[in-house]
């Protein structure tokens, strides 16, 4: 078990015995103009799909690094304040790994957005975000960002990787155990 995890802290007996894997997951927000940088994935995991930017947590560095650092190699912004903002755990059907997913909020930033060999980066209104190209699970957890709530989310999805047979998703006070 990755010493980084968080999984023990959510009360669920079944899943926390199992391994998990950590990835990252940050979205550039503009507040000025209610804006929130998207990739669309151009390939591997995801591919086809818009989200934020991230990816997997190397053995060598902290979540909150390795948050900035996909983000400047997907996007070419440099994260200069960021917020955790939710945590997600995905259980894939026949997958004995979940999916530990650190979900951070980038307020501030440097740099200029390029495309990458990985995503193309395209701006959304946060009120209108394009769902139907998004995993299915985004449209669920996506408005306790609007509401400015941190939340903890657990999806099972079959292994389509589409249909979500079973979620709990709830708001938290706070992200501390991360
Ligand atoms: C199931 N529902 C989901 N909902 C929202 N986001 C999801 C997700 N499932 C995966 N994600 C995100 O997708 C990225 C994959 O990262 P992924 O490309 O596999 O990692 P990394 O860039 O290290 O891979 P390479 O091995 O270098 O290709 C990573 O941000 C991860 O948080």
């Amino acid at each position: 078990m990755d010493s980084r995890s968080v999984a023990h802290h959510i009360e669920d007996s079944d899943h926390q015995a199992m391994a998990h894997r950590l990835y990252t997951l940050v979205f550039p927000l503009d507040s000025d103009n209610n804006r929130v940088l998207l990739g669309l994935k151009k390939r591997g995991f995801g591919c086809n799909k818009f989200n934020g930017f991230g990816g997997k947590v190397e053995a060598t560095e902290t979540i909150a690094e390795g948050a900035v650092r996909e983000l400047v190699e997907e996007s070419g912004l440099v994260a200069t304040s960021m917020q955790n903002c939710g945590l997600l755990l995905f259980y894939f059907e026949n997958d004995p790994v979940a999916m530990e997913v650190h979900v951070y909020l980038a307020h501030t930033y440097e740099g200029t957005v390029i495309e990458s060999d990985e995503m193309r980066p395209q701006w959304f209104d946060i009120h209108d975000m394009p769902f139907s190209q998004m995993w299915a699970d985004d449209s669920r957890w996506w408005p306790f960002v609007l509401r400015g709530e941190k939340f903890v989310g657990q999806f099972w999805l079959k292994a389509d990787q589409a249909t979500i047979t079973r979620e709990h998703l709830y708001a938290v006070e706070s992200l501390g155990f991360v």
